[in-house]
């Protein structure tokens, strides 16, 4: 039997697959409103701004003043976060006075998630009133220059998953997000990139301070290190499993974003090192131990932004 035949139809099912796109399509707006409903319910706020917490920065939630915490287990259609360090909840409140969702642990595609779904929550942000994105993650220092709990300011990103085709957009074109072909020219926002440095400066940050390239892969597993002299040769200075596909939904939803990238681990470069191996754990604790100097940065900028956003 043909492939169409095992779908059930015949020539005539290549129409019959447009149908089922869109259909898919419209299942997947059916699901975001279900989600956004769920969580319009259970809250009075109407967010301006929208934080993801990476891998052990959940803590960023706790500066959210008069806050609510809603479970992920409790909001319609939400996926399961699973991975350690990610808490699994949405935080609601005031972060410097601006009305703040944020959310306490993040959905990753190696996690079985597929990619629409992984950056769903961005889409929810949008419909309940975001227009402003901070990303936070975790990731390997590529640039042999950075050390372990350096803070990078996301210039702009390679989502090496998405170029190779897994990428968050694939699907019939949902017009009432954004347009077929978002232009990705910039990505993060470069007055906010600039309110970043000038701000970590005034805080004294400077010495932990960079600016550089993250790129997405799949993950789980960390890389060779042929693979990372590979990301290293395409112009990368951190690497981490997350992030990108978000900013491209965002950008797609035309969102403004910034972005923070917190070197956990210096990435092995050479073959037969007897450095030693990343592990989550070291990923976690290191950004623990960094994770009040970027909470104070994001508090910071965000009271700076409060009477724009
Ligand atoms: O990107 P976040 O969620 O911060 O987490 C990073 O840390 C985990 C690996 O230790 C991966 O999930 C990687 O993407
Ligand atoms: N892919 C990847 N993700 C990370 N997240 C934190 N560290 C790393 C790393 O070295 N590689």
């Amino acid at each position: 039997m043909s492939f169409l035949g095992l779908l059930g139809g015949s020539a005539k099912s290549s129409v019959d697959l447009a149908e089922l796109q869109r259909k898919n399509s419209q299942i997947q707006y059916d699901e975001i409103q279900k989600v956004t409903s769920s969580v319009l319910g259970k809250t009075e706020l109407r967010p301006k701004l929208g934080i993801i917490c990476g891998s052990g920065l959940g803590g960023l939630a706790n500066e959210v003043k008069d806050s609510q915490v809603i479970p992920y287990a409790e909001i319609d259609g939400f996926p399961k976060c699973t991975v350690p360090g990610h808490a699994g909840n949405l935080v609601l409140g005031y972060l410097s006075g601006v009305p703040t969702v944020c959310m306490q642990g993040r959905l990753h595609f190696y996690e079985g998630h597929p990619a629409w779904l992984v950056t769903m929550p961005i889409r929810m942000m949008k419909l309940i009133g975001v227009e402003t994105l901070i990303v936070t993650n975790a990731s390997g220092g590529l640039n042999q220059d950075y050390n372990s709990g350096d803070i990078m300011v996301i210039k702009d990103h390679i989502n090496l998953t998405g170029l190779t085709g897994q990428h968050p957009l694939v699907g019939p074109n949902d017009e009432k997000f954004g347009p077929r072909f978002p232009a990705m020219t910039t990505p993060y926002d470069p007055e906010l990139r600039q309110l970043a440095q000038e701000t970590a400066k005034e805080l004294g940050f400077s010495g932990f301070m960079r600016e550089g390239v993250y790129v997405k892969v799949s993950g789980p597993s960390y890389e060779t290190p042929s693979e990372s002299r590979l990301l290293r040769s395409i112009g990368a200075d951190t690497v981490g499993m997350s992030t990108a596909p978000e900013v491209v939904v965002a950008r797609h939803a035309g969102m403004k974003v910034l972005g923070f990238s917190m070197v956990t681990n210096v990435v092995i470069l050479e073959q037969d090192s007897d450095k030693t191996p990343p592990t989550h754990q070291e990923v976690m604790d290191t950004a623990n131990a960094r994770a009040k100097d970027l909470q104070l940065l994001v508090k910071t900028i965000v009271g700076k932004l409060a009477s724009t956003l």
